[in-house]
């Protein structure tokens, strides 16, 4: 019997309409001769739609994206934007919205890509970043603005609720791993009721995974060991901003952020999941054929794996690795490195 996936594209600014592009097609290759297809349904969200409208996300635009099996999402942001008015209007309003309260983000070194560090040794771990909490919530303010009185404020807010799920999910995934082991990440040595709140946390939780074993860093110090010895890392569990930066310096140990991908995930499947590259709207490079599309299209093989087409996802994940144990230093433009990805995946 066919399946069908219905997927949402929200391809945004800058970059994001490129890689997108490329990304699609790595999904029509990977699903070609299978009795999987897929629909997809733009949705014009981003700097243009703003302009012309003053809208970011309106409820209509969600009820619509929610009745979608996934959601595949370019880059989000736009200099002639006021920063801000589209991460927090539309992409964080979508992870908020659909309770994507798992951020994954792998960081791996694949054979044959170059690391700046001189001596990288093996680098295999998944970040698990909270996507609902923490400072980016909104709680917060400004009082007195453009005087040199002025007072802003952004809470972070860590529930226990919030916490514990993402937390129970880290201790799974690690679980699952080979070497099962999970690093918390936090400041609890200065930002103390969050970080304590995380830290009993996951010692509570670890009773229900036994064969897990743990350990903690200070993000400060975590950043020192990403650049150091990265291969201590198996699962790092964090919140959302330590999250944020640590990925982005997780992608530049290996190989750079073209190469990040991320799965915004909703673990209890009450609305759609979000495939994305870590990386953003890229304004530097954007509508010049340059951008590296490989981060959207692991972002679509942790796509297919979420739908439960594993074997799909290998195969994307199969031929992004062979490509890049090939690349070397080749310049390619965003639809070469594309098409020839999506060649590979049809075989
Ligand atoms: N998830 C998202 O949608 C997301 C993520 C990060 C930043 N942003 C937004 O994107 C805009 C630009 O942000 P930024 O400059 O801090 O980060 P960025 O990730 O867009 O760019 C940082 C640097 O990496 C390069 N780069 C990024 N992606 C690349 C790719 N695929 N191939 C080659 N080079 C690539 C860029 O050219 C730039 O030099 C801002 O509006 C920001 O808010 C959005
Ligand atoms: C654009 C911004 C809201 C976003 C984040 O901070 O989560 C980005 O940096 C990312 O890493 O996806
Ligand atoms: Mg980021």
């Amino acid at each position: 019997m066919t399946r069908n996936i219905d997927l949402a594209v929200v391809a945004g600014d800058g970059i994001g309409i490129e890689v997108v592009e490329q990304g699609l097609a790595v999904l029509e290759a990977a699903l070609t001769g299978s009795d999987v297809k897929v629909s997809t349904t733009p949705f014009d969200l981003g700097a243009r739609r703003w302009h012309a409208t003053g809208e970011t996300l309106t409820d209509e635009d969600l009820a619509a994206i929610r009745t979608h099996d996934a959601i595949l999402l370019g880059a989000i942001g736009d200099p002639t934007v006021p920063s801000g008015v589209l991460e927090r209007g539309l992409l964080l309003k979508l992870r908020f919205a659909l309770d994507h309260y798992v951020n994954l983000r792998p960081g791996k070194l694949y054979p044959g890509v170059r690391s700046p560090l001189a001596d990288p040794g093996e680098i295999d771990f998944v970040v698990v970043r909270e996507g609902t909490e923490g400072p980016y919530v909104g709680n917060g303010g400004a009082l007195r603005v453009g005087t040199p009185h002025e007072l802003a404020t952004e809470v972070s807010v860590n529930t226990a609720f919030g916490v514990e799920r993402v937390v129970r999910d880290a201790f799974a995934r690690a679980q699952a791993r080979p070497r099962k082991h999970l690093t918390l990440v936090h400041k609890h040595n200065v930002l103390v009721h969050a970080g304590h709140l995380w830290r009993r946390t996951v010692e509570a939780v670890n009773a229900e995974f036994p064969d897990v074993t743990t350990d903690y860093l200070h993000v400060d110090a975590a950043t020192i060991f990403l650049t150091t010895n990265p291969s201590r890392f198996d699962v790092i569990v964090t919140d959302n901003l330590f999250g944020d930066i640590l990925t982005d310096q997780a992608a530049a140990i290996t190989g750079g952020i073209g190469l990040a991908a991320s799965a915004n995930i909703n673990p209890d499947r009450t609305a759609p999941s979000m495939f994305e590259p870590v990386h953003g709207s890229a304004p530097d490079i954007a509508g010049q054929g340059k951008a590296d599309p490989t981060a959207t299209i692991l972002s679509v093989a942790m796509l297919l794996d979420h739908l439960g087409l594993a074997v799909q996802s290998q195969r994307v994940e199969a031929a992004v690795a062979a490509d890049l144990a090939e690349r070397g230093n080749r310049v390619r433009s965003t639809a070469e490195v594309g098409r020839e990805l999506a060649a590979r995946v049809a075989g």
